[in-house]
């Protein structure tokens, strides 16, 4: 999958797209699993300024809208509902990728209040690829009335990223979602996710190959996730990282790579 490809397959010109858009401060995406309200939260963010396609190459739904806060232009995507990002299907793949490699501003991770444990698997995940996340933990309203209680505080502090409380559907919490989102795409929080260790041989295989994968990579992509993948025999990541590297100067251009994926 070509990071600096638009729809047409062709690659996107490095001289005038290198710089920031003049349209939007910071790219934001939405991830998370599937019915947790993403695009309620998306819809709630953007009102009526998006637009729908497909991502390129791909029959996935992709949604893409704006909106302003504190003066600030964002750009959101409403990645596809996942369950993993192992890229196991053509969902999961989109929403590593562009996680991975098109490397938005902050990333939320919006997580079912009534069910989190399962869903904190994913945000685990993303984790492990950016620190900049920001977990929402959406559907509060409805978690109130099965009587379930969240210490967000706490949870924000076991996961070392910022954690905010919603209910997309009301509107509760999303001033303070923004605020969330605000700093970690500015960079006044350098979120600090607490990371899955593995077991010792996994680990001293991740100490051997990460360095190793950083000077191939750079310090543009994750290298501790991409080791884990590379142990973990992920064929597709292999090929995209690939493509990646074949297009190396994708590296410098940053921006051009979410135009051209977003
Ligand atoms: N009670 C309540 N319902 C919500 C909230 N947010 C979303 N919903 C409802 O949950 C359902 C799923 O919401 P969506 O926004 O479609 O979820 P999604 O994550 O985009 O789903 P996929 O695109 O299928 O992955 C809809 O019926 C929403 O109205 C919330 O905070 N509280
Ligand atoms: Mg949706």
């Amino acid at each position: 999958m070509g990071l600096t490809y638009q729809s047409t397959g062709k690659l996107t010109s490095r001289v005038t797209l290198h710089t920031k858009s003049a349209t939007y401060d910071y790219v934001i995406a939405l991830a998370g699993n599937p019915n947790t309200g993403k695009s309620t939260l998306f819809n709630a963010l953007t009102g009526l300024r998006q637009h729908t396609g497909n991502w390129p190459g791909k029959t996935v739904q992709r949604a893409e809208g704006t909106f302003q806060h504190n003066s600030r232009q964002y750009k959101i995507i409403d990645l596809p509902g996942t369950y993993s990002l192992l890229a196991n299907s053509a969902d999961e793949e989109v929403a590593r990728d562009f996680i991975c490699f098109a490397r938005p501003d902050a990333t939320i991770v919006v997580v079912d209040a009534t069910c989190l444990e399962r869903n904190l698997n994913l945000a685990l995940q993303v984790m492990e690829i950016t620190s900049k996340v920001v977990v929402c933990v959406n559907l509060i309203d409805e978690a109130r009335r099965k009587k379930i209680r969240i210490d967000i505080n706490k949870l924000s502090n076991r996961m070392g990223v910022p954690v905010v409380a919603t209910a997309a559907r009301s509107g509760e919490g999303l001033p303070r979602l923004l605020e969330a989102i605000e700093d970690v795409a500015g960079g006044c929080i350098l979120p600090k996710p607490k990371l899955v260790r593995y077991g010792q041989m996994v680990e001293e295989a991740v100490a051997w190959l990460e360095p190793r994968v950083r000077d191939a990579v750079g310090e543009d992509i994750n290298a501790r996730w991409l080791a884990l993948r590379l142990l973990d025999g992920d064929i597709n990541l292999v090929k995209a990282m690939e493509k990646y590297l074949n297009d190396r100067e994708a590296v410098t251009v940053i921006p051009v790579a979410r135009e051209g994926w977003a």
